[in-house]
């Protein structure tokens, strides 16, 4: 299979370089193709290379009151130089990527659920306090096959193509459990593997896609090389300069199959298996935490469901079904031995996204539980809903957001059967709305203090403010712009940072006026210091990751 860019595509790259690295050392950066216009609502061609010329800062950069968050990307690819409003640190010295699903409409068609859009990668290059910006369709089999025929060719996370008269339902099922048929849309994380490859993931194994996060090319399939099968896996690994580690659900004999990989490596290697205690299937991982020694597997009740797999048209909690009388269970596999230390019963969740783990230890040293963090959404499996394209489309100043709060996890060691979950701070203060988190990554695993997400600030239907929690203080700090929604902030630490907050916080914003910018917050103090202003309006977008220079 080739993922590679077209032709004309790699011509604008050979003319004008790659971005960030490569444009800096030709002795500044250059503007390579002028915000296009495409046409309206389909999935278009790469439009020709456009003057080189500054990126203005037009008066009418958005389009009025727009929703552009929820709107398809207008063109395949951008790439300019960004007007910046403040002062960006000079430190600030790489890439900031972003992925997500930016591209939502096939022609006449549209999807309907935000996590169905075909993956767009968004870029800004940091250095000598400017900013280069970009963005680019990620080239997935899925979207060349959607582009090419106008239609949904794979299943995606809502979506199945429309069957034609000759696939009979035992091709329908055989497809989907060879997994030829599921997407490779790779629309949810970005992660920067020990070796420098920039992986971008979804759920479905065979959406793990290599990008250059230069010229944000769709380099490669990255094929893992062992005999671990599996169709879909989390689709947030835990990633280190040295590993990497994922979990894989296994559907037929429920339970969760822990692996990792070394960096340089695309063999992943069985560690060790969490048969499942509850449900007729494993629970939804879409995260997992780890500690310095240990892979907590969460089991929640929200389970992948076989019969709504199969499903022509989506169903209210899409391929998962929500089984309350199955019970809710946190794992705990030692990293070392494989060998399981506990597992214990916990009040009901629901999450997408795990904070961050960290062992307690007693005065001896010896570990007596784990404290797990999560955004959690109250148990509430109407978060799947809200997250419709046209629930987020049609605001209507009705407060409709389902409250979400830092679910703390306490998974005991010594044998007892139950662990506790509880609110790690008043819910109030991040107004009741919390997801798309990130720390500082020297705390992965570790006791830590802070997380940076988005919150709340009510009425709302979906999270509209960054938050920066105190975890210790048990307090909150908030950004807030009227109308505007935010991405994930993501944290960069300053070089030779020696304090947990000393970085900025990155998230890319969707504003009210149709506009978009990357907005640089002192993670400190959670204050802006300086915008980049994209010349046209940035869909919503997921996970981020960073790309130091030196790297
Ligand atoms: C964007 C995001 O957060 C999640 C995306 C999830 C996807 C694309 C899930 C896809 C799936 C299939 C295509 C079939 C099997 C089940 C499932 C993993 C939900
Ligand atoms: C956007 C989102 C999950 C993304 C998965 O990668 C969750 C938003 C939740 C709102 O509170
Ligand atoms: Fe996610």
């Amino acid at each position: 299979m080739s993922l590679t860019m077209s032709s004309s595509l790699c011509t604008v790259v050979a003319l004008y370089g790659g971005a960030g690295r490569r444009a800096s050392q030709q002795g500044g950066y250059k503007q390579r193709a002028a915000a296009q216009p495409l046409a309206a609502g389909g999935v278009t061609e790469a439009p020709p290379p456009g003057p080189v010329v500054s990126a203005p800062r037009h008066p009418d950069r958005g389009g009025a009151d727009e929703l552009v968050a929820w709107k398809s990307i207008r063109q395949e690819r951008w790439e300019g130089l960004l007007e910046v409003e403040g002062k960006l640190p000079l430190w600030l010295d790489g890439t900031y990527l972003r992925n997500g699903p930016g591209l939502w409409d096939l022609g006449e068609y549209g999807f309907r659920h935000l996590f169905d859009g075909y993956a767009t990668l968004v870029r800004v290059s940091f250095r000598d306090g400017q900013a280069v910006g970009a963005h680019r369709q990620i080239e997935s089999e899925a979207y060349k096959a959607a582009r090419e025929h106008g239609k949904v060719c794979y299943r995606e996370f809502s979506e199945v193509p429309k069957p034609d008269s000759f696939t009979s339902l035992i091709g329908q099922i055989t497809s989907l459990f060879t997994g030829s048929s599921l997407t490779d849309n790779s629309n949810t994380g970005v992660v920067r593997l020990g070796d420098g490859r920039v992986l971008c993931l979804t759920e479905t194994v065979k959406g793990s896609i290599v990008v250059d996060p230069d010229t944000l090319d769709t380099v490669s399939k990255f094929e893992y090389d062992d005999k671990l099968g599996g169709l879909i896996h989390s689709a947030h690994p835990i990633v280190t300069d040295t590993e990497f580690w994922t979990l894989i659900p296994d559907l037929i004999r429920p339970g969760y199959v822990v692996a990792r990989m070394d960096a340089g490596s695309n063999e992943r290697q069985f560690v060790g298996r969490v048969d499942c205690r509850g449900g007729p299937a494993p629970g939804w991982v879409h995260s997992f935490p780890v500690t310095e020694n240990y892979v907590v597997v969460p089991e929640m009740p929200l389970r992948y469901c076989a019969a709504n797999l199969l499903r022509a048209e989506p169903t209210p909690l899409y391929k998962f079904q929500w089984y309350p009388d199955s019970g809710s269970y946190m794992h705990v596999m030692c990293k070392a031995s494989g060998k399981m230390v506990a597992s214990v019963e916990v009040p009901p969740f629901v999450t997408f996204h795990f904070i961050n783990a960290y062992e307690e230890k007693d005065e001896e040293g010896r570990v007596t539980s784990i404290i797990a963090d999560c955004c959690e959404h109250n148990a509430n499996t109407s978060i799947l809903d809200d997250l419709r394209l046209h629930n987020l489309r049609s605001f209507s100043g009705e407060d409709v957001l389902t409250d979400a709060r830092v679910g703390r996890f306490r998974i005991p060691l010594d044998g007892s059967p139950f662990g506790e979950l509880e609110a790690a701070l008043d819910p109030e203060e991040h107004g009741r709305g919390m997801d798309m988190c990130s720390i500082n990554p020297a705390h992965l695993g570790k006791e830590y203090r802070y997380t940076y997400a988005c919150g709340a600030r009510r009425p709302c239907n979906f999270p509209n403010t960054l938050t920066k929690i105190d975890l210790v203080e048990k307090t909150a700090k908030n950004w807030y712009e009227e109308g505007a929604v935010p991405s994930e902030p993501y944290f960069v630490p300053r070089p030779g940072a020696v304090e947990e907050d000393d970085g900025v916080a990155i998230s890319m914003v969707s504003a009210k006026d149709g506009s978009g910018y990357a907005l640089v917050l002192d993670a400190k103090t959670f204050k802006e210091i300086a915008r980049a202003n994209f010349p046209y309006g940035l869909p919503y977008g997921l996970h981020c990751c960073w790309v130091p220079r030196d790297k």
